[in-house]
């Protein structure tokens, strides 16, 4: 069954075009990624699926329902953190939860459950306002789990954070969905952050879809980029681009590559000729260089 589903969405502000016929489909179990740059109404998708922006009969469906007529019983079973989580900053985890467990009328038991899944529990009795970004970001996590909804819609939730920060967040999102069997909706504006943690993507731009499948589907449409430095530039790119289309810049090689074990072949290839490599590095390519690919190749 499909958790999310839109057809033709449209949505404007005053005369202004802002979604121009998305059809996004999310199916039950994945960690699905919408991408797209600052601007491209990736924020303003997620408002229509939580049912906070007028949207036409039939254009969002959730749970096989439609948002325009079952509103109530849709968001009872779906957590969301949109930007930062709202949270008492005078008061510690616990009680940031306790309140919201009184509010939903949720067993206390729950509390523990969650600061343990979240990764809080030694830090449950502390003031909020001494929380890290990443701790906070959790803590809204804990929030929006606390009915144990089927779907989490999670706003740029790496936003701003910290190397660890990211790291417990991916390390979260990975747990929910293997381990609980939630299905997640991640929003970002990072290519590289997505693909780590997604199953399936789909990527905004100029509110319209350019692309929407599995993660390893748009792998193989495009390609990586290899920066190499040795000590002969010249005769390595007379080697490689043999096998690979290369660039020989001021101070190194930029070769594009498809496969994993390319760096291997490159370096053996190298290595053959006496020729020593002082760097080589993988670099992805940004979401405008995709987007270029994904509009041009096709
Ligand atoms: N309240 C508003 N009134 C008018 N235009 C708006 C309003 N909110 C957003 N927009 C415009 O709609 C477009 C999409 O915005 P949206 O916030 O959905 O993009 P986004 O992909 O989430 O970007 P960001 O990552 O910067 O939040 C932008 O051009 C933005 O300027």
């Amino acid at each position: 069954m499909n958790v999310i589903e839109t057809n033709s969405l449209v949505y404007t502000f005053g005369s202004k075009p802002v979604l121009n016929g998305i059809d996004l489909t999310v199916q039950r179990g994945s960690v699905f990624g919408f991408l797209g740059p600052n601007g491209s109404g990736k924020t303003t998708t997620i408002r229509t699926l939580l049912g906070l922006a007028h949207v036409p009969e039939k254009s969002v469906m959730l749970f096989g329902k439609d948002i325009r007529t079952h509103r109530i019983e849709i968001l009872k079973n779906i957590g969301s953190l949109i930007e930062y989580p709202a949270l008492y900053n005078h008061l510690n985890g616990y009680d940031n939860l306790h309140i919201l467990c009184n509010l939903t009328s949720t067993p206390k038991k729950r509390i523990k459950e969650l600061l343990d899944l979240v990764l809080l529990t030694d830090d449950s009795s502390k003031k909020v306002s001494k929380y890290s970004l990443g701790m906070k970001q959790r803590l809204g996590i804990a929030a929006a789990l606390l009915t144990d909804p089927d779907l989490l819609i999670l706003d740029e939730p790496t936003n701003g954070l910290d190397p660890a920060g990211i790291r417990d967040m991916r390390h979260l999102i990975k747990t929910l969905n293997q381990d609980f069997g939630k299905t997640i909706f991640i929003s970002s504006h990072l290519l590289y952050e997505v693909e780590m943690i997604c199953s399936h993507l789909a990527i905004l731009n100029e509110g319209k879809l350019v692309f929407q499948g599995k993660a390893s589907e748009l792998r193989n449409k495009y390609a990586k980029l290899l920066l190499v430095d040795t000590s002969d530039n010249k005769k390595s790119a007379e080697l490689i681009e043999q096998q690979y289309p290369v660039k020989l810049t001021e101070d190194l090689l930029e070769i594009v590559v498809k496969e994993e074990n390319d760096a291997a072949v490159i370096s053996r290839i190298l290595f053959r000729n006496d020729i020593d490599i002082y760097r080589l590095e993988p670099r992805s390519q940004n979401l405008e260089e995709l987007f270029f690919n994904l509009t041009t190749n096709d």
